[in-house]
């Protein structure tokens, strides 16, 4: 769905050669800290960014080569960005009428994301952000799309919010629809996701279904030198990666770490296979080396 897609903004690669795709019955998590790239790649999508290469199909064509997009992919990208001045329902009428739709597809989708009729009559411009949430998704669900892109759609649920959300993206996927949702907090996607893009500094870190990313062996190790330990273990040919929590992520198993610090002298202070953080440690993990380089 998206091959070698870049996006240069002058000097800075916003996205850089960004390879993956995104299955039907699945929901894919976009995960990624802030500025990573997770938006501009929605934009490049859905064909609001050009890419400097690379291509961005849904199911095999550009977004702007389909008739009706809204019939085939549902979008909400920025919830905020919906008309202030109309009311709830006045924002989804327009949509349908604009997809062809039946006026009545506007009332399901109302009681679908658990809008009442007072507030359907509300301004948005009054609505609370996750009650904008709940109108974003119910106007990228109106044209019964098979794909939907979401841009950080759990900013502003809570913890029933997301649940709820769960609920609804599960019910579309096993429909045969697939979905691809950006979160910057890996909680978030945790809870929702079957698989998971993490994008770093806009490439590509790791991706996989979340039970494989999780189930990545792999050691924390902390030594009196890391700097030596890290030579050390480079060559034997394994790829340190710095952790956020201090010392570094090996993937290897314990023994093997050990063996190399103790054939180099070096004392280690701990020393522990790294699953038992689970994503999050994993997450950070991936992401330290990308989020140090952005504060220096
Ligand atoms: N129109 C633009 N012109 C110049 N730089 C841009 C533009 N849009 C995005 N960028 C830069 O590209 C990088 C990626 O931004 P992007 O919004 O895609 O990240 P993100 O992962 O969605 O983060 P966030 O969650 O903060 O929105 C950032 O460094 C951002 O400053």
């Amino acid at each position: 769905m998206v091959d070698g897609l870049t996006k240069v903004y002058g000097e800075h690669r916003a996205v850089d050669d960004v390879t993956f795709s995104v299955e039907p019955g699945r929901v894919t998590g976009f995960l990624g800290p802030n500025g990573a790239g997770k938006s501009t790649t929605l934009r490049m999508l859905c064909a609001l960014t050009r890419p400097t290469s690379g291509s961005a199909l849904l199911l095999g064509r550009r977004y702007e080569d389909i008739p009706n997009p809204g019939r085939t992919v549902g979008v909400l990208l920025d919830a905020s960005a919906q008309h202030p001045g109309r009311t709830g329902r006045e924002s989804l009428t327009l949509s349908a009428l604009a997809m062809g739709l039946d006026r009545r597809r506007v009332e399901e989708m109302l009681e679908l994301v658990g809008l009442t009729p007072a507030e359907a009559r509300r301004r948005v411009g009054a609505y609370s952000l996750g009650m904008r949430q709940r109108l974003g998704i119910a106007n990228a669900l109106l044209g019964s799309p098979r794909i939907l892109l979401l841009d950080e759609p759990a900013n502003g649920l809570d913890p029933a919010g997301i649940r709820w959300m769960r609920t609804l993206l599960s019910d579309f996927t096993s429909a045969g629809g697939a979905a691809l949702l950006s979160s910057h907090l890996l909680r978030e996607v945790e809870v929702i996701a079957d698989d998971l893009v993490v994008i770093g500094r806009g490439r590509i870190v790791a991706t996989g279904s979340k039970e494989e990313l999780l189930a990545t062996a792999g050691t924390v190790v902390r030594s009196d030198d890391d700097r030596a330990l890290e030579q050390a273990l480079r060559a034997q040919g394994l790829e340190p990666v710095p952790s956020a929590r201090g010392g570094m992520v090996v993937e290897a198993q314990p023994v093997e770490v050990g063996r190399v610090a103790a054939a180099h002298r070096i004392p280690l202070s701990e020393l522990r296979p790294s699953e038992s953080g689970g994503l999050e440690e994993r997450f950070l993990e991936l992401t330290a080396a990308d989020a140090r380089e952005g504060v220096s």
